[in-house]
C-alpha cells in the first residue's frame, strides 16, 4: 500500500474544491495538512516545484501542493503568481478596475499542481487553465478572485454559478482530471 497523499494548503476553499472535484474514486488516499507556505516569486512552474519540495521536507511523505495564477493579458499576464496580495490589497473592484486602460479584458486562470512521493523524489507537474474575462464584481465574496472571473462560453462568474458547475470547468478540475489520469494510467500498469 502506498502512503496517503498529504495535501498541503492555507486555504479552506481550495480544499473544499480539491475534494469535490477528485470525489471517492481517486485510487491514493488524500488527507489534508493546513501550512501556509512561503509565497514564492518567479515562473510558474518553478514557483510549483520550490513549493512541492518544501512541503515534502515539512511532511516527510507524499505531497501534493497547487499554485493559482490570474493572468491578465492587457497586463502580459501579471498579477499572476502575485495575485494573492493583488487581491489581498484592491480586493475584486480594485481588480478589476485595474484593467480601466485597456480594452483587452481577457484573463487566464492556471492552476499547477505539484505531486511528489517525498523529499527525495522530483515534484511532477499536472496543470489546467480556464480562459475568461475580468468583469465588475457580481455573485458572492466566498472565495478569492471568483467574482471577477468570466469564463468564455458563460454568462456568470465563477462565484454566481453552483459549485458544481464550476467545479466541471474549472482550472482546478482540469489540473486534478490531469492528476487524476496520471494516477489511474499509473496504478493500471
Ligand atoms: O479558484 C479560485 N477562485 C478564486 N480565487 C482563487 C481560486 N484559487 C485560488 N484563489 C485565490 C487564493 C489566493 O488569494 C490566490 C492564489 O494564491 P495561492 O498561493 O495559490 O493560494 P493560497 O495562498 O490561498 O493557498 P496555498 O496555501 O495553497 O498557497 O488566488
Ligand atoms: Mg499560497
Amino acid at each position: 500500500m502506498s502512503r496517503p497523499i498529504t495535501f498541503v494548503t492555507g486555504n479552506a476553499k481550495k480544499l473544499e474544491e480539491l475534494v469535490a472535484i477528485l470525489g471517492p474514486n481517486f485510487p491514493r488516499q488524500v488527507i489534508s495538512k493546513k501550512i501556509d507556505l512561503p509565497e514564492l516569486q518567479g515562473e510558474i512552474d518553478e514557483i510549483a516545484i520550490k513549493k512541492c519540495k518544501e512541503a515534502a521536507r515539512q511532511v516527510d511523505g507524499p505531497v501534493l501542493v497547487e499554485d493559482t495564477c490570474l493572468c491578465f493579458n492587457a497586463l502580459k499576464n501579471l498579477p499572476g503568481p502575485y495575485i494573492k496580495w493583488f487581491l489581498e490589497k484592491l480586493e475584486p473592484e480594485g481588480l478589476h478596475k485595474l484593467l480601466t486602460g485597456w480594452e483587452d479584458k481577457l484573463a487566464k486562470a492556471v492552476c499547477t499542481l505539484a505531486f511528489s512521493e517525498g523529499q527525495d523524489s522530483e515534484p511532477i507537474l499536472f496543470q489546467g487553465v480556464t480562459e475568461g474575462t475580468i468583469v465588475e464584481p457580481r455573485g458572492p465574496r466566498d472565495f478569492g478572485w471568483d467574482p471577477i472571473f468570466q469564463p468564455n462560453g458563460y454568462n456568470l462568474t465563477y462565484a454566481e454559478m453552483p459549485k458544481a458547475e464550476k467545479n466541471k470547468i474549472s482550472h482546478r478540475f482540469r489540473a486534478l482530471d490531469a492528476l487524476q489520469r496520471h494516477f489511474v494510467e499509473g496504478s493500471s500498469k
